[in-house]
């Protein structure tokens, strides 16, 4: 049976905004109060989505949540009409009220992790939403992302869905950003491989000025839960250094697909320890580790370029190309590195660009904005099929953000009660257009 793997991107929602909400990711406080243009945000996450399903590639869209969260705001004490609920936080809370209308949900690489069928206990595709602790903004997104993704992926022969982990921080647990899978064809079982920033059990290393999201306690507990195996599994550690210096992800720092990992040579702590393990793991083939040296792209390039923030897709042919941010065309020993890597002879040999621009600026490249679900033909015929990109998908909701979005988004913004009126509305109509159901608090 034919596998491929599918890219779920997340659309990004009405009320996206630069609200300075992620301490240890450069982009989203260096933009903090900068005005956004949340139409074009979410024009060009289609744009790129279409031009991946143009290139053959199976793509899919995950809705956005309904933000403001005016049940969190309630659930924390403002009380009244949902006008006077806003109005009562964006005086006394502000920061709170930032917090409860950001459209994070976007950047699907931290919705959930996923592993697929060749590696689970049980042969179904195993999804555990991301509980995102560390974030108060992002740590409220789990119930519905739940929701999204059992009426994305609604059947139980083929799909196993988890609920999120207990909310504590040693159990922070940030998704598939943090977790990436080598295998020498999506349909057969591959390594899964778990990079965690702290482990507070076994007293790791760990950042001394940013957090480190993800720990090895959430990384185990999901490979519990997916039914792995421990001989196809590898914990790796961050290198505490670099989160320091604005790795907040993984996925800012290492990329993996199929038989190659792309990485930054100062990535990982216990590198060449680790890659022995991975290699004995994946047992016979070959396996590409590409290391970027820091003399060719240091780690400041790295995090204001996203060079690693770059989905590695295969083709029926089995060369790879890296879909990057036009971040990287605009970084000269980016640029430099890219043009010489696509003639070094390893299966990636081309570059595509995209902007997206108004995700970047928060911190979201192009693999933040999507969810990995390596699968195959029977498993996709069993998705929810109007939420798979073609034609028609993507001219109805560009329809549907021109309709509903705004083109500018500043802090005042989100108090109003207006823009609470006009996200419902939206949502509830791509509710109907993506045949989701009530996944949202104020459906039901
Ligand atoms: N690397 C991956 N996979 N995802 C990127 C997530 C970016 C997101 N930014 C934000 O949440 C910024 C929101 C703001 O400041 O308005 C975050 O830090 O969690």
């Amino acid at each position: 049976m034919k596998h491929f793997e599918a890219n779920f991107d997340g659309l990004v929602g009405p009320t996206h905004n630069y609200a300075g909400l992620s301490f240890g990711n450069v982009a989203s406080f260096s933009n903090a109060d900068a005005v956004s243009n949340p139409k074009q945000a979410a024009k060009q996450g289609l744009a790129k989505a279409k031009a991946l399903a143009d290139m053959g590639l199976v793509q899919g869209m995950l809705a956005p949540q309904e933000r403001p969260d005016m049940a969190c705001l309630r659930q924390l004490g403002f009380s009244g009409t949902d006008a006077e609920v806003l109005s009562q936080a964006a005086k006394q809370a502000p920061q709170i009220l930032r917090s409860v209308a950001s459209a994070s949900s976007m950047w699907t690489a931290n919705a959930a992790t996923v592993s697929p069928s060749a590696d689970t206990s049980d042969g179904r595709i195993h999804f555990t939403p991301a509980n995102l602790v560390d974030k108060l903004h992002r740590s409220i997104e789990a119930p519905v992302t739940g929701r999204i993704l059992k009426a994305t992926f609604a059947n139980d022969a083929f799909f196993a869905h988890h609920d999120a982990l207990p909310h504590h921080p040693l159990l922070g647990d940030e998704g598939a950003a943090n977790h990436t899978r080598l295998c020498r064809q999506y349909g057969s079982a591959g390594v899964e491989l778990f990079a965690y920033g702290q482990s507070s059990l076994i007293g790791s290393p760990r950042p001394q000025k940013f957090p480190a999201r993800q720990t090895l306690e959430a990384s185990q507990a999901v490979a519990r839960l997916h039914g792995l195996d421990s001989d196809n599994t590898v914990f790796m550690q961050q290198n505490p250094d670099v989160i320091d210096q604005g790795v907040f992800h993984n996925d800012v720092i290492s990329v993996g697909n199929r038989n190659v990992l792309f990485y930054h040579e100062q990535a990982f702590l216990h590198t060449e320890q680790k890659f022995a393990e991975i290699r004995d793991k994946y047992g016979d083939g070959e396996l590409h580790f590409i290391k970027v040296p820091t003399a060719a792209v240091s780690i400041k390039d790295a995090v204001s370029s996203y060079l690693f923030n770059t989905q590695l897709v295969s083709f029926d042919d089995d060369s790879m190309a890296i879909i990057a941010p036009t971040d990287c065309q605009e970084n000269p020993a980016v640029e430099r590195y890219l043009n010489e890597l696509v003639q070094m002879g390893t299966p990636i040999n081309k570059v595509h660009f995209f902007d997206v621009k108004q995700s970047m600026q928060n911190g979201g490249g192009p693999a933040c904005l999507r969810l990995r679900v390596a699968m195959n033909q029977a498993e996709l015929d069993a998705v929810n099929p109007h939420t798979l990109m073609n034609d028609n998908l993507f001219t109805r909701l560009n329809a549907w953000v021109d309709k509903h979005y705004r083109d500018r988004l500043s802090e005042a913004d989100l108090a109003d009660p207006q823009l609470l009126i006009e996200s419902r509305t939206a949502l509830d109509e791509l509710t109907q257009i993506m045949h989701l159901g009530s996944v949202y608090p104020f459906q039901r």
